[in-house]
């Protein structure tokens, strides 16, 4: 696998440390911020179509992800709609403490991270889709409110949120690095 040029379309700063963080190395990754169409859906499927809509802006490797947070005891909501339900104004923003009120009636605070990447060569090529899953369940925030869900999620057996992590750390188990891992073995066989 060769040193290449890959453009990552995302508008989340998050996203794209993340991204740099681990794929760095191998790509020279651009980040362009284009807001592109989120269509309604299944997790891949979501990705699949903003990669789409991504190919028709930027030419050549191209790559997005969507990024879901599925609470089991709602059945997988809020899911890929997780950014709504962050920015939701219930008097304040909804929040990290939101999301761990709304379980308060449900015993079950199992949750999953799941990050959907899209990546193709190019408009009207084949678009391959990979996910990544990490197991997890929503506590009450800890640690700084960097990112996102980051303080209210803590990965299964850590003890620690995402939040109390350093990003090595984080990067060694999140749902992206579980994603990025896999799209760099697709990419050698590519
Ligand atoms: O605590 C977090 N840890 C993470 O690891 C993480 N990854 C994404 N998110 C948040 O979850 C929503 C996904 O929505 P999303 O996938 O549509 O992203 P986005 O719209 O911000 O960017 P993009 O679509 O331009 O790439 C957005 O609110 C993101 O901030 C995270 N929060
Ligand atoms: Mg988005």
């Amino acid at each position: 696998m060769s040193s290449r040029a890959l453009t990552f379309v995302s508008g989340n700063k998050g996203k794209v440390a993340e991204v740099s963080a681990v794929l760095g190395g191998l790509f020279e990754v651009r980040n362009i911020d284009i807001d592109l169409d989120e269509f309604q859906g299944e997790i891949e499927e979501i990705a699949r179509r903003k990669c789409e809509a991504a190919a028709e802006k930027v030419d050549g490797f191209v790559m997005v992800e969507d990024t879901s947070l599925c609470f089991n005891a709602l059945g997988g909501l809020p899911g890929p709609y997780i950014k709504w339900f962050l920015k939701v104004r219930m008097l304040e923003k909804l929040g990290p403490s939101g999301l761990h009120q709304m379980l308060s009636g449900y015993e079950d605070k199992g949750a999953q991270a799941v990050c959907a990447m899209a990546f193709t060569h190019g408009k009207g090529l084949s678009i391959t889709v990979i996910k990544g899953v990490c197991e997890g369940r929503i506590v009450s925030p800890r640690g700084p409110a960097n990112f996102g869900w980051d303080p209210c999620f803590e990965p299964l057996d850590t003890g620690k949120t995402f939040a109390e992590m350093s990003s090595e750390e984080k990067n060694k188990i999140s749902h992206r690095s579980k994603a990025l891992a896999a799209l760099r073995e697709a990419l050698e066989k590519d």
